[in-house]
Parts: structure tokens; C-alpha cells; sequence
């Protein structure tokens, strides 16, 4: 008999155990190297806590989908991802130390999915928060780290997509598009729904501005895309990626490739967003961003930037490696754990 557990959950065997003990230890060991302190927090968090970072509609993956009542009747929820904990934490407990202040964490989140899409209700994330660091230092650094992370675990052939959160909002008011409308293109942006971005941009903008827009959204490739950018206004509203780029080291650089109409599914973002993708991932395997307003709305006003692995993505993806060539010992792991 076969007993079902949860759509979007999974059980995980010893074999598998093994190499992703591995997997997170070469992760933790490089993020300790690069200087983040390892936190864990509660998997659940007050309701009322949550609620003050402001977090988006019911779309936006950071909005906890999971609730129950403790006995003194108060409202709990699981934790949709680690950023929102740790900026409280940052917020509550950190309020005397000096920014930057460099955090790190290996630790499972829970997501509403949409049924048949092979998403993940249960998640074990492994990423880094980096407070009080702003724009464009503070987001290299974090790709720079995000960049060795893949390298430290061998997933040589992975690529970060870099694009901006807050270019088309910068855009949209720059051609003088109401809030009302504004607020539908950008969803149709982030649901990356061409023909409802087309659509929402021939309602609220001439046929020419709506074609522009909608060419920025589809623009995807090198550091080159940035030197060809078609109007004015959409080299000021790039003008943040240029400042980023210009200050990648070369072999992060390499590694980046530019989306104009990157978004991602959580409302915090407001500045660069990543997304890194593996060979032969229909999925991203991990992602981030800069998000300057969360903190401040949890008490302790600080820019900031972050980014999150999926280790189960990233095992996958690192299963379509040859053994020999993952820089991670699931042999050392198992003596290790045991
Ligand atoms: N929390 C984000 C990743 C992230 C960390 N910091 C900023 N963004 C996610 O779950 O995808």
C-alpha cells in the first residue's frame, strides 16, 4: 500500500541523503569562506509580524499560504522564505550592529503551488542576506558570492539572469502610464504573458511607445544589449544595470546574462533581480534581488540584497554532470553525518 503525502512534497532517501548533505556543506562552507554568519530562525512566525513587511497580493510567493491558531489564539504561518524572517530578525536583533551585516541559511520554506506544474511546496533553500549594502556594491557582491556558489558545488555550465525590478515601473511612469494601468502591465510582466503585455500596453500607451515597451520586455543577452538600448528613457531607467555591470569582476561577468523584462514572483524586489539557470532546467534553480524597503518596514530602515538556491533544483541540475567533475564528495559527506 502506498500512502500519499502532500502534492509538491517528497521523502528523501539515504542515497540521496547523502549527496545533498554534501551539496549543503560545500554551499555553508562557502558562504562562511566568503564571510556570512549561519542563522536559523522558526519555521513558523506570527501572522500579525509577517503582515507588517507588506508583502504583495495573493500572487506573490513570499505571502505565507499556510495558517493555524496557537492556544493563546493567535494567527501563525509557515514561512514562504527566509528573506522576510531574517530581515525581522535583522530588524530585532540586530539592531546595534554596524551594516553590513552578512547572513546565511540552509533551511526548508513552504509555497502554495499550482496543481500539475511540478512546483514545490516544500522547499530547502540554502542562500545568503546581505543588509546594509546598497546599490551597485552590495548587489556585486552578492552575484560575485551567488557565482561561487555554483563554482564551489562544479555546476560549471549555470548562467545568472540579471534584470531590474524597478526599470519598467521607472519606464511606465517616464511615458506617463496612470498607476491603474501601470499595476495590470506589470502583472502581465511578471506572469511573462506576452500577448497580455501586449495587450496592456495598446490600452494605455500610443501603438509606438507600446511596441517599444514591449521590445525592452522581450531584450536578453550580453553585457553589448546595454550599448544598444533604442530611446532615452529606457537607457535612463537601465542606467542601475550599467552601474552593476561595471562593477562585476570579469569572470562573474561572464557568467551573467542581461533580461530586460526579468521579474520574479515575490513583490519585495526593487532594484537587480537574478535568476540562475542550469543546463537542461526548464525551471530556475534559485534566485534573488535587491529589496531597499523591507527591512525599513520592519523597524530598521537598511538597504539590502539576497539571493536563495534550491537545493533539490540544484542537485538535479548537477546530476546531469559527470561524477568526476562535482567539486562536491558525497563519500566525505556520509563519514561525515554518520
Ligand atoms: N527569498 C527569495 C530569494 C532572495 C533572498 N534574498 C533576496 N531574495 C526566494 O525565495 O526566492
Amino acid at each position: 500500500m502506498t500512502l500519499p503525502i502532500p502534492s509538491g512534497t517528497r521523502d528523501v532517501l539515504p542515497d540521496e541523503m547523502r549527496e545533498r548533505h554534501a551539496l549543503v556543506a560545500a554551499l555553508r562552507e562557502h558562504f562562511a569562506h566568503c564571510g556570512y554568519g549561519e542563522v536559523a530562525t522558526p519555521a513558523v512566525e506570527y501572522a500579525s509580524v509577517v503582515e507588517r513587511a507588506g508583502i504583495g497580493p495573493t500572487d506573490d510567493a513570499a505571502r505565507p499560504r499556510f495558517r493555524t491558531v496557537d492556544e493563546h489564539g493567535e494567527t501563525l504561518v509557515l514561512r514562504s522564505d527566509m528573506t522576510v524572517p531574517i530581515a525581522r530578525l535583522v530588524a530585532s536583533r540586530f539592531t546595534d550592529v554596524e551594516p553590513p551585516i552578512r547572513l546565511s541559511y540552509v533551511a526548508h520554506c513552504y509555497r502554495g503551488i499550482v496543481p500539475g506544474r511540478g512546483d514545490a511546496r516544500e522547499l530547502l533553500q540554502a542562500g545568503i542576506e546581505l543588509c546594509g549594502a546598497g546599490a551597485p556594491d552590495g548587489t556585486a557582491e552578492a552575484l560575485t558570492v551567488l557565482v561561487g556558489a555554483l563554482r564551489a558545488v562544479g555546476l560549471e555550465g549555470a548562467r545568472v539572469a540579471v534584470g531590474d525590478a524597478s526599470l519598467f515601473p521607472a519606464l511606465l511612469a517616464d511615458v506617463g502610464v496612470d498607476e491603474e494601468a501601470r499595476t495590470a502591465i506589470l502583472h502581465e510582466l511578471a506572469t511573462r504573458d506576452h500577448v497580455g503585455l501586449e495587450r496592456e500596453l495598446r490600452r494605455a500607451t500610443d501603438a509606438t511607445t507600446a511596441a517599444l515597451l514591449l521590445d525592452v520586455a522581450g531584450r536578453r543577452g550580453g553585457q553589448e544589449l546595454l550599448d544598444d538600448l533604442p530611446d532615452e528613457r529606457v537607457q535612463r531607467a537601465a542606467g542601475g544595470m550599467r552601474q552593476l555591470l561595471d562593477g562585476l569582476d570579469e569572470e562573474v561577468a561572464s557568467r551573467v546574462i542581461l533580461d530586460l523584462g526579468l521579474t520574479r514572483k515575490l513583490g519585495y524586489y526593487t532594484g537587480a533581480v537574478f535568476e540562475v539557470y542550469a543546463p537542461g532546467q526548464g525551471h530556475a534553480i534559485g534566485g534573488g534581488g535587491r529589496y531597499d524597503e523591507l527591512l525599513g518596514r520592519l523597524g530598521r530602515p537598511l538597504p539590502a540584497v539576497g539571493f536563495a538556491l534550491d537545493v533539490d533544483a540544484l542537485h538535479t541540475a548537477l546530476a546531469g554532470v559527470p561524477r568526476g567533475r562535482w567539486r562536491i564528495d558525497p563519500t566525505t559527506a556520509a563519514e561525515a553525518t554518520r
